[in-house]
C-alpha cells in the first residue's frame, strides 16, 4: 500500500484516480507547519503539494520513506530540489494544465489596470459616481513588453496580437524564427523598458531573474509605463517599483505573487491607490486545478508503481519524443545492469552502452539513470539507489560512463549491449526489446540466450566434460529446483563451456557449496531478477 499525504488543497476530481486505486492510501493534511509534517512526513511515501508548502531539506530527509514531491503546477521553487536528488526523491510538475488560466489572469490584469476596474469598482460599491477619476487608455496600438517567452509567456503574446497590441519580448531560449512566426520581436530587456507602454513578466524565479526590473530599469523606464507580475514574487524589485511609482514614472501594477507570501499586512502594496494585487490567483481556476492534479497523480501513480514518467524536474530533460521510443529499453535496460552486477566481482570502474539497429540512430546517454540503477542498487542496496540519484552516484564513485554504436549498429535489429569494466575483470550482456512480447537477454557474454528477465538464472562456467550436465540436473532436482529452460555452449570439445539454466527458485547455499565442488565446475553465479 503506498500512502500519500497531500498537504495543500489540490482539485477532488483530478485526486480521484489516486483515492480509487487498490493499493494507495491518501491523506488530507492542509495547512500544517513544518514541524507538524516532518512529524508525520515518515509514514508517506509521496507528497503532493502546490505552492504553500515549503518541501524544505529537513522535510524530505525526514521522508525516510519518500519516493517522490508531487507539485500541482508549474514553479518549483517551494521545493528544495538539491536536497530532493541526494536523497533520490523525484520531483514532478505538471507543467502544462495552468498555462493558459495563468495567461488569462495576467490578461485580467492588464485590461484591470488600463482601465482601474478594482478601484473603481471600490468606489462605485461605496456609493460615489466617480466618472471622472477613472480614465483609462486603450490596449490598441501600444507596446506589450513579455520577459519569459515560455508557454505563459507565449499565450499572453498571442492575446495582446489579437487586441491590437505590438509584442516585443526577452527570452534567451526563443529561437528568432519561432518567435517571428508568433509576430513577436525578441529584443533585450533594455529596449523593452525604454519602450513598451506595459511589462509582463513571466520567467521562473532564478538568481538571474531575481530583481530582473529593478532600480537601474526604473530609471531609464518609458513614463506612463503599467507593469504586470503574475509570475513569481522577487523578479521585480517591489521596493524600487514603489519609488518609480511615487516618481510618476509607473502609471500603475498588478501582482498576483509578492516576495514574502502571503505579504504582511503592512505590505505597501497592499493598499496603494495604483497597485492591484490578489492573492496568488494565476493558476485558480477549476479548469487548471482538475489539469495539474489529474496530471500530478499520473504522474506520482507512474512513479510509486516504477511504471515509466514524465516531467521529472531533477531529471535531465527528455524530448518526448525521444523519451517515448526509448522507454520500453529502460526496464531491460535496469535489469542488463543489474545482471551484469551480480556476474562481477571487484568495483565497478566503467560502464559502456553499445546500442544497435534503429537504437543506435537515439541518444541512448538517456538510459544511464536506469542502467545504473541497476547496477549498483547490487552493491549500495535497492532502497537506496534510483532513477534520479544514479547518476549522482556513479559520478561520486568516478564511475565512467561512455556510449558507443556496436559493429553491427547498421544491419542488426535494436539490441543493447551493457558492459561493465570492473577493477578485477570485463563481461556483457546484450538484452533486445520487441514491440508486443517485451525485453529479454539475448546473449551473455558471446554466448547466446533466450531469456526474459525475471525469476533465478544460474550461470555455470566448467570444462566441457561428459555427464556434467545430468549431474548438475540430478543436484538441483534434489534440491526441489525445477528448471524450467537450459542452454549450454563451448568454445570447443572439450574446452571452456557455459550452462545457462532459468530455474523457478532461489538456490540454497548448501546447493551452490556442492555445485562448486565438482571438479570441473570453475565458476557459479546466480542472477535474481527480482527487486
Ligand atoms: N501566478 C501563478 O499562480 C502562476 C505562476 N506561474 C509562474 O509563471 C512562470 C512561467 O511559467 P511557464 O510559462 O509555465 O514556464 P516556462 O518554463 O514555460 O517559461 C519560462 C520562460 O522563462 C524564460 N527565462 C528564463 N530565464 C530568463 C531570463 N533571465 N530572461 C528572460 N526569460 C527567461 C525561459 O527561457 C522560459 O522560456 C513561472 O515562474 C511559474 O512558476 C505559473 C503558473 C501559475
Ligand atoms: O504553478 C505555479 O507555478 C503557481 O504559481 C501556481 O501556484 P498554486 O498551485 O496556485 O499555489
Amino acid at each position: 500500500m503506498f500512502n500519500i499525504l497531500v498537504s495543500d488543497p489540490i482539485s477532488d476530481f483530478g485526486l480521484q484516480q489516486l483515492m480509487d486505486a487498490e493499493d494507495v492510501e491518501v491523506t488530507k493534511a492542509t495547512g500544517l507547519s513544518e514541524e507538524e509534517l516532518v512529524a508525520i512526513i515518515p509514514a508517506y511515501d509521496a507528497l503532493l503539494v502546490r505552492s504553500q508548502t515549503k518541501v524544505t531539506r529537513a522535510l524530505l530527509e525526514a521522508g525516510v520513506r519518500l519516493q517522490v514531491v508531487g507539485r500541482a503546477g508549474v514553479g518549483v521553487d517551494n521545493i528544495d530540489l538539491d536536497a530532493a536528488t541526494s536523497w533520490g526523491i523525484i520531483v514532478v510538475n505538471a507543467p502544462d494544465g495552468n498555462t493558459v488560466t495563468t495567461c488569462e489572469h495576467a490578461f485580467a490584469m492588464m485590461m484591470a489596470l488600463a482601465r482601474h476596474i478594482p478601484q473603481a469598482y471600490a468606489k462605485t460599491a461605496g456609493g460615489q459616481w466617480d466618472r471622472k477619476a477613472f480614465l483609462g487608455v486603450e490596449l490598441r496600438n501600444k507596446t506589450l513588453g513579455v520577459l519569459g517567452l515560455g508557454r505563459i509567456g507565449i499565450e499572453v503574446a498571442k492575446r495582446a496580437a489579437a487586441f491590437g497590441m505590438k509584442v516585443i519580448g526577452y527570452d534567451p531560449f526563443l529561437l528568432e524564427e519561432r518567435a517571428n512566426k508568433l509576430g513577436i520581436r525578441l529584443t533585450d530587456v533594455d529596449t523593452i523598458v525604454r519602450t513598451a507602454d506595459f511589462i509582463t513578466v513571466h520567467t521562473p524565479l532564478t538568481e538571474e531573474t531575481r530583481h530582473m526590473l529593478a532600480k537601474p530599469q526604473f530609471d531609464v523606464m518609458k513614463r506612463g509605463m503599467r507593469i504586470i507580475n503574475c509570475a513569481r514574487g522577487g523578479i521585480i524589485d517591489e521596493t524600487a517599483l514603489l519609488e518609480a511609482l511615487d516618481k510618476g514614472i509607473l502609471a500603475g501594477a498588478a501582482f498576483d505573487v509578492f516576495e514574502q507570501e502571503p505579504p504582511p499586512p503592512e505590505h505597501p502594496f497592499l493598499n496603494h491607490p495604483q497597485i492591484i494585487v490578489t492573492p496568488h490567483l494565476g493558476a485558480s481556476t477549476l479548469e487548471a486545478q482538475e489539469n495539474v492534479a489529474i496530471d500530478v497523480s499520473e504522474q506520482v501513480i507512474h512513479i510509486l508503481r516504477q511504471e515509466p514518467f514524465k516531467n521529472a524536474v531533477n531529471m535531465p530533460l527528455v524530448p518526448s519524443e525521444l523519451f517515448n521510443r526509448l522507454q520500453p529499453w529502460f526496464a531491460l535496460c535496469q535489469q542488463l545492469g543489474k545482471s551484469l552486477a551480480q556476474m562481477t566481482d571487484g568495483a565497478v570502474r566503467e560502464v559502456r552502452i553499445e546500442s544497435a539497429g534503429e537504437l543506435a540512430e537515439l541518444d541512448t546517454s538517456i538510459l544511464f539513470p536506469y542502467v545504473l540503477k541497476g547496477v549498483l542498487s547490487h552493491h549500495l542496496g535497492a532502497g537506496q539507489v534510483n532513477v534520479v540519484n544514479a547518476m549522482h552516484l556513479a559520478k561520486l564513485r568516478d564511475i565512467q560512463l561512455s556510449v558507443s554504436k556496436s559493429m553491427f549498429s547498421g544491419t542488426a535489429s535494436s539490441e543493447v549491449t551493457l558492459v561493465l569494466k570492473t577493477t578485477v575483470e570485463e563481461r556483457w550482456v546484450t538484452g533486445s526489446y520487441v514491440p508486443g512480447v517485451g525485453g529479454r537477454l539475448v546473449r551473455i557474454g558471446p554466448y547466446p540466450v533466450e531469456l526474459l528477465p525475471e525469476g533465478y538464472v544460474l550461470i555455470i562456467s566448467q570444462q566441457d566434460k561428459p555427464g556434467i550436465i545430468g549431474r548438475v540436473g540430478t543436484l538441483l532436482g534434489g534440491s526441489g529446483i525445477n528448471i524450467a529452460t537450459m542452454q549450454v555452449g563451448r568454445n570447443e570439445v572439450g574446452g571452456s563451456a557455459v550452462m545457462i539454466l532459468k530455474i523457478d527458485k532461489k538456490t540454497p547455499e548448501h546447493t551452490m557449496e556442492a555445485l562448486l565442488a565438482m571438479p570441473e565446475i570453475k565458476r557459479v553465479r546466480e542472477i535474481s531478477f527480482a527487486e
